[in-house]
């Protein structure tokens, strides 16, 4: 049997309109995270939630909140999203000059750390820092809408940092975010990912599918 791999279905393909109830249903059916995408209309074109929605879903799941922060600046935020539930913080090094410092935030805070890639971006960009993450995101899209096609290009970064996270003895996770369905998802594992994020192809179909569906990703 090979290692764990964590399901964090994101939110973001959920009915807005009933998100407590859609929390509650991806929790019974298996998720073992909770993944929430943070968009500021800034860093990325989109705007979503922010720490009021967070804190009134937390009563709704004990499942670990995998916080995705798309926004610029970060560091203003991070006492507000803990403060809110958030479990792992996940920031894009690209959304500003001082990540290391953002790092050291988040984790003085008790939170985990995660560090989020843009398809574009080298994982040369985390060299320093990685052996203070506790997680890396890889995204398999260009951050800021659902729905999206996976990048085939990322799974060579997924392998590139799997060699790395080995090569320094981490426990880093390598968590894949974007397109994630049923028929790439073994791809990502076998390259490397620990943690699939995927939005469409857990929400596809209804509260009743949810169960089928999350099942299909760990197929
Ligand atoms: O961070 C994200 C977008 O910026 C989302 O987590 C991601 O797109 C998940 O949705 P899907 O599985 O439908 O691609
Ligand atoms: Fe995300």
């Amino acid at each position: 049997m090979g290692a764990p791999v964590y399901i964090s279905p994101s939110i973001l393909s959920a009915d807005f309109a009933r998100l407590g109830d859609e929390v509650r249903a991806i929790d019974a059916a298996g998720a073992d995270w909770i993944h929430i995408d943070v968009m500021d209309g800034h860093f990325v074109p989109n705007l979503t939630i922010g720490p009021g929605v967070i804190k009134a879903l937390r009563p709704h799941s004990d499942k670990p909140f995998d916080v995705h922060l798309m926004i610029t600046p970060v560091d203003p935020y991070i006492d507000a999203f803990i403060e809110a539930g958030a479990n792992i913080i996940t920031a894009h090094p690209e959304a500003g000059p001082h990540f290391h410092r953002t790092v050291q935030a988040i984790k003085a805070r008790g939170a985990k750390a995660g560090a989020a890639l843009n398809p574009s971006s080298s994982p040369d960009m985390i060299d320093y820092v990685l052996d203070e993450l506790d997680l890396v995101l890889v995204m398999s899209v260009n951050p800021g809408f659902g729905g999206q096609s996976f990048i085939d290009s990322q799974l060579r970064k997924i392998e590139t940092l799997r060699e790395q996270v080995e090569r320094r003895g981490l426990s880093t996770i390598i968590e894949v975010d974007g397109g994630v369905t049923p028929g790439n998802a073994s791809a990502c594992i076998n390259a490397g990912a620990s943690a699939l994020v995927a939005g469409s192809a857990v929400f596809r179909g209804g509260p009743d599918l949810y169960r089928q569906n999350i099942q299909a990703l760990r197929g």
